[in-house]
């Protein structure tokens, strides 16, 4: 029972949103519209109920007239049940797209928030396949909580209504057995609950381990795509690796794992599906049973007969509807339980700094501090520190130091991205910060929005973008600013770094971190380009990270990670007479 609450308590959290936002009233309105419409259905059920017994009786007796009539009634009754049926799926669909876009918006715009789909990733709880919990369990989420909640709704009105039909037949037709009357008021409604409790309970029994095999299954299926998706991604690598031997058993293996469940869905399943199929098999023959003996005692008609089996049966259908919607339930679970895990893991990441002891970040003076800091990894191992440490503006730095000693962390950390550590990282007001990797990121499609990026597409002319393609010697690719196509895929490592700088040449930072941006160059170009960057860029800060010794000429200072005891930054500590810029 606690679990149920606890469930609704976070459907509730994650469906009231959309209600409230500024797409409220189309979504209050179709919500509306489709309940209205869910409560003319359950209506048109009792009029046809009604309509069983006049018609059934008009069969008995022969009456042709009352016959016609009631297939005139009929055909009205059942044209109006189609026409709802049809606006109500359609209106629910309708909804189902407009909830679905803002969730997807929203959680978008959560996961993509300053590094917090970043911070997820390096903290061990994160949660799995965040894209699968934005695509698939949201779309899941808002078409099983609309189809489950207007269920339910239908299920209780048609109980009430049916509830009140069904007593009145019980009292018409009296429980009959061995010639004699048991007069027990509402029998059949009782009846029907003794039914629904019975397989309601059964139901859960069988049925319970679902909800946490169809939240394996959807992880399973998630982790196997988003293995076909690294192949994908790093194909020539594998192929040069010669890797799909390899690629492939472990792609099996995790199919494998998709298998393994599967089959206990399967095996769970049809022990389920072998008890409600006779349930409601059943559930069709057992008002007959219990009114037969009435009937042909001559104490009801036939008209008041099946009648009865049709209340009956709405009232077990209304009352078993977690018989009937028991799988859908529980995959509803496991996808509840997936969206919430995600809110979690993105509240965790958000909250990381408030937490946990975590870097803190200022944003003050004209130049940047590392005030008493202590960079370390995720499971508070330490990796850098510096005690106080500044960057001038205008400065030219290289950091050096072995390999693994953790100088793109330090890079991460100024960033603003890596939280773990204490002490303070204090950059300029308004500052320009950019970073530019071994390996810069492209976004998939026009190279011109490739290359500008983070700015949006046209942030640049073609001019702008063309003249510094050319400047750091891609002319080739300066004519092919309007080609589609992934780029980090379709060019050279040391392409994609000249790319990168000249993504820094457009962008002009006034502080440019460039980790190890320029490796794959030969020296005399990597030479070409710093004294680009020198000559188009002379106001900004360059820090380097850098293992080639000709990198020096190009700075005015160099630093390194030094190991004694624990690796400490050494090359630019303030003496005691530089006072720290930000204070
Ligand atoms: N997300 C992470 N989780 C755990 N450890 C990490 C993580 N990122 C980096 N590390 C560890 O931190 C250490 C420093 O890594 P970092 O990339 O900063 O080194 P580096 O000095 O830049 O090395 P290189 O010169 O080889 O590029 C490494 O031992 C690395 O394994």
């Amino acid at each position: 029972m606690n679990n149920i609450r606890a469930t609704l308590a976070i459907v509730w959290r994650i469906a009231i949103p959309y209600f409230r936002s500024e797409d409220k009233w189309a979504g209050r309105g179709l919500l509306a519209a489709v309940i209205v419409i869910e409560l003319l259905l359950v209506a048109i059920d009792v009029l046809v109920n009604q309509w069983y017994s006049r018609f059934y009786n008009y069969l008995q007796e022969r009456d042709w007239n009352g016959f016609v009539w009631e297939l005139g009634v009929f055909t009205l009754l059942a044209s109006a049940s189609v026409a709802l049926s049809v606006y109500q799926l359609y209106l629910n669909q309708w909804l189902q797209i407009r909830w679905r876009q803002w969730l997807t918006r929203h959680y978008l715009g959560e996961w993509l928030n300053s590094a917090t789909h970043y911070r997820m990733q390096l903290k061990g709880d994160a949660a799995d396949n965040p894209d699968q919990r934005i695509t698939d369990d949201v779309r899941s989420f808002v078409e099983q909580t609309l189809n489950i909640g207007i269920g339910l709704l239908s299920s209780i009105v048609t109980l009430l209504s049916f509830v009140v039909i069904l007593w009145g037949l019980s009292n018409a037709a009296p429980l009959h057995i061995s010639g004699l009357d048991f007069p027990i008021p509402g029998y059949l409604v009782w009846a029907a609950l003794v039914y629904a409790i019975f397989g309601t309970a059964l139901t859960h029994w069988i049925g319970s381990p679902l909800v946490n095999l169809n939240f394996e299954q959807q992880r399973y299926e998630a982790d196997f795509r988003f293995n076909l998706v690294r192949v994908r991604e790093n194909s020539e690598q594998i192929a040069l690796l010669k890797g799909e031997g390899a690629e492939r058993e472990r792609l099996l293996l995790r199919y494998g794992y998709v298998v393994g469940n599967w089959y206990a869905i399967m095996s769970r399943t049809k022990r389920l599906t072998a008890f409600t199929a006779s349930y409601s098999q059943a559930a069709v023959i057992f008002p007959f049973i219990l009114t037969a003996p009435a009937y042909f005692a001559g104490k009801i008609q036939l008209g008041g007969m099946v009648q009865t089996g049709s209340a009956f049966g709405s009232v077990q259908k209304a009352l078993s509807f977690f018989v009937s919607a028991y799988r859908s339930l529980a995959e509803w679970r496991a996808v509840v339980a997936r969206l919430d895990g995600f809110e979690m893991s993105v509240a965790s990441a958000v909250n990381l700094p408030a937490h946990e002891p975590a870097i803190a970040l200022e944003v003050a003076g004209r130049h940047i501090d590392l005030e008493q800091l202590c960079v370390n990894l995720p499971n508070g191992t330490p990796l850098v520190a510096a005690k106080a440490f500044t960057i001038q503006a205008s400065e030219r730095v290289l950091v050096t130091g072995p390999s693994g000693s953790g100088k793109s962390t330090l890079f991460r950390a100024i960033a603003g991205i890596w939280p773990f550590g204490t002490g303070t990282v204090v950059v300029p007001e308004k500052a320009k910060l950019m970073m530019l990797p071994q390996r810069p990121y492209f976004s998939v499609g026009v190279l011109r929005d490739a290359v500008v990026y983070p700015a949006a597409p046209g942030a640049f002319d073609a001019a702008q973008v063309r003249e510094a393609l050319i400047a750091v010697g891609l002319p080739d690719l300066a004519e092919r600013l309007d080609e589609d196509g992934h780029w980090n895929r379709m060019l050279s490592l040391g392409e994609q770094q000249r790319l990168g700088l000249a993504r820094a040449l457009l962008h002009a930072p006034d502080y440019l971190f460039l980790d190890e941006a320029t490796a794959s160059l030969d020296e005399p170009s990597e030479a070409r380009l710093y004294r680009l960057l020198a000559e188009r860029l002379p106001q900004a800060t360059i820090v380097s990270i850098g293992h080639r010794s000709t990198l020096d000429a190009f700075h005015t200072r160099k630093v390194a990670l030094v190991k004694d005891g624990a690796i400490h930054v050494v090359g630019g500590e303030r003496t005691a007479a530089e006072p720290s810029a930000a204070r």
